[in-house]
């Protein structure tokens, strides 16, 4: 069996690999999902993410989302708990960094912070995903923290993925949380 790290090396050369018709096509494919799940769980408050390294994007799914008036989060390295995420609201208003990992992010605004247990569906990236749901992520266990016990909260986990990134078993960690659901484009 393949390492966690043999995995995500591998699927994430994949996942950049893809041509820019194979992303705007799979974009085009979970945008319609989502915005469907989205309507059948009446869902408001809706945290994303900013699409890096391949990963499937998001844009076309937020903008359709502003324009509902649906209210839209994204994660945030949190500045001192490390390995926690923070949601905080995202407007096309929003002033944005850079983290860490290059990755954009809204600027830290007490204000804009959202409790994770107020929202009804958090998207998740992700690295691989197999059949059973399982997820493996980029390796900060940051969504992990985020979804412990999600059964027992509001918000419903679902994942966002290409097709490439299906996996027939991932090794499986006891941290690991198997996702509600795995959109893909
Ligand atoms: N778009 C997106 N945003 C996200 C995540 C994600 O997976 N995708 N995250 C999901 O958790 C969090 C960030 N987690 C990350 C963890 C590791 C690396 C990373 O690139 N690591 C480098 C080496 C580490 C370094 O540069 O310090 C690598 O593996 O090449 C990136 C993001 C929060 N935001
Ligand atoms: N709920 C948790 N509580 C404490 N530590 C955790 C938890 N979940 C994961 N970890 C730790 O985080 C580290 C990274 O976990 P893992 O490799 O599963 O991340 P990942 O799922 O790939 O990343 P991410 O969730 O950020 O996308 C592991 O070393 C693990 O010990």
């Amino acid at each position: 069996m393949e390492t966690r790290q043999q995995i995500r090396s591998q699927i994430r050369k994949i996942r950049r690999n893809l041509t820019a018709l194979q992303q705007t096509q799979a974009e085009r494919l979970v945008t319609r999902q989502a915005l469907h799940f989205i309507e059948q769980h009446q869902a408001e408050h809706i945290a994303l993410y900013l699409s890096f390294d391949g990963e499937i994007s998001t844009q076309s799914l937020i903008n359709a989302l502003w324009q509902q008036g649906k209210s839209v989060y994204l994660p945030v390295l949190h500045p001192f708990s490390q390995g926690h995420l923070l949601f905080l609201a995202y407007m096309p208003t929003t002033q944005m960094q850079v983290n860490a990992f290059g990755i954009l992010e809204p600027q830290l605004d007490i204000r804009a912070v959202w409790p994770s247990e107020q929202l009804d569906i958090i998207f998740t990236p992700l690295v691989a995903f197999d059949q059973q749901k399982n997820r493996l992520g980029m390796g900060g266990g940051f969504y992990d923290r985020t979804l412990e016990n999600w059964q027992q909260k509001h918000f419903i986990p679902v994942g966002l993925a290409h097709a490439c990134q299906q996996v027939d078993m991932l090794p499986v960690e006891s941290w690991d949380i198997p996702l509600f659901d795995i959109l893909i484009g």
